[in-house]
């Protein structure tokens, strides 16, 4: 990335979202942000600049608001063709199982990402992300789990590194080959969990190509055990490890996160106390995701009042995925899980900011702090909770990367 100069932004209210604040949002009105190299150097009241700032390339943000750059901690943007005939064949009335029976699911989706080569796969993700990144996103989270066989799962996280040679955004990736089960391993889950955790992970921890490892720990996907196998193997690697934990029931799976020190258990509509508690001990996050809540029509909302009473951070992302989350505005997640989840703006902003970078064990952003990265988004807004209060379009008119203006609309 070209490395900038010192540039100064002002006129502009601050949304530090730091944990140091007392002030809501941790904001700072009439402040003033200085970058240099890429990282944030000062920060404060514009009355209080230092003068050896001044002479600083100086941009004025019209009296707009400027939060960290969002952070999406969950996706799956990097899969082949989509669902929109089994959302338009269920609408006239199909079941699942029909679906299902006729290919549908997420097997449909392996099948489109196995014919894909690494150049669709590629140039429809950055479509996708393209949204994302005009919606103020500067770190995202990718996914595996449409390739389940080695070369496939090895060529879906190539194209996510290469997503992250990018100079406006940083990719974290994560290896999901426990998605589900695919069709030449029908009926032997356990034989395909030891592809899983033998060649499959070897080949993608021989690559570097993940930097933390995932699984869909469901009655419909993995067992606990199985997980637990995945995640031992991972210890061993040195990789740290998240879950798809109780979505549609209750398997112990947040509590098995917990154990193994997971930076986040994902989902958590069927979470109870017990494994709130768990992941209150560990430090691990919970990633809450309203889109699939949404699209699936789901009735039972994450018990968001015990992650309070424990203090269990809560990050918020799309987990944008063809079937259960075809979601494309981080923004929109921010309004649904207050809409829908009851997340109050400023739980909702730290969602996708601090509690989101720290879901990816990131310590570098997600706060306008000195030392931390220079990543910032700016909002055309005049009350901070307009972030949760808007459904749809875009409040987002500004993107900054590493100090360089990477998006910008006019104001
Ligand atoms: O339907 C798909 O393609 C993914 C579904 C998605 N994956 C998962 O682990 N949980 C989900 O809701
Ligand atoms: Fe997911």
């Amino acid at each position: 990335r070209p490395m900038t100069g010192m540039t100064l932004w002002k006129d502009v209210t601050l949304l530090t979202m730091r944990d140091t604040d007392d002030a809501p949002y941790g904001m700072i009105a009439d402040g003033a942000i200085v970058a240099d190299g890429g990282h944030i150097v000062w920060l404060g009241q514009a009355q209080d600049i230092p003068e050896n700032y001044e002479d600083a390339h100086a941009i004025s943000c019209g009296g707009k608001f400027m939060t960290p750059g969002l952070i999406d901690c969950h996706t799956h943007l990097v899969y082949g063709g989509n669902r929109v005939a089994e959302f338009e064949q269920r609408l006239l009335g199909a079941s699942y199982e029909e679906i299902a029976r006729a290919g549908g699911g997420i097997l449909s989706t392996v099948r489109a990402t196995r014919v894909a080569s690494a150049e669709e796969l590629l140039a429809s993700a950055r479509r996708r992300l393209g949204q994302l990144q005009r919606g103020g996103v500067t770190t995202v989270e990718i996914k595996s789990g449409y390739g389940l066989d080695v070369d496939n799962e090895l060529k879906m996280l190539r194209v996510a590194r290469i997503m992250g040679g990018q100079d406006d955004i940083d990719v974290r990736t994560t290896f999901l080959g426990a998605h589900a089960t695919p069709a030449e391993f029908t009926g032997d889950r356990e034989g395909y969990m030891d592809l899983v955790c033998g060649a499959m992970l070897d080949a993608v921890a021989d690559e570097n190509l993940a930097d933390a490892v995932d699984a869909f720990c469901e009655n419909i996907a993995f067992s606990p055990e199985q997980v637990g196998r995945l995640f031992d193997r991972a210890r061993e690697l040195g990789l740290p490890v998240k879950l798809h934990a109780e979505q549609l029931s209750n398997s112990g799976g947040a509590a098995l996160a917990a154990r193994y020190k997971a930076l986040s258990a994902d989902h958590l509509e069927c979470l109870d106390e017990a494994g709130v508690r768990a992941m209150a001990a560990a430090g691990t996050v919970a990633v809450l995701l309203p889109g699939a809540f949404y699209t699936l029509r789901d009735e039972r909302v994450p018990p968001v009042d015990l992650l309070r009473k424990y203090n269990v951070p809560m990050a918020i992302a799309t987990d944008s995925n063809p079937g259960s989350s075809p979601v494309l505005s981080l923004s929109l997640m921010i309004n649904m899980a207050s809409t829908l989840f009851r997340l109050s703006p400023e739980e909702a902003l730290l969602g996708v900011t601090r509690h989101g970078a720290r879901a990816l064990g990131l310590a570098d952003r997600g706060q306008l702090e000195v030392g931390l990265k220079a990543d910032f988004a700016l909002w055309d807004i005049a009350h901070p909770a307009e972030l949760s209060y808007q459904v749809g379009g875009n409040l987002c008119i500004g993107v900054v990367k590493d100090g360089v203006t990477v998006a910008v609309s006019p104001f």
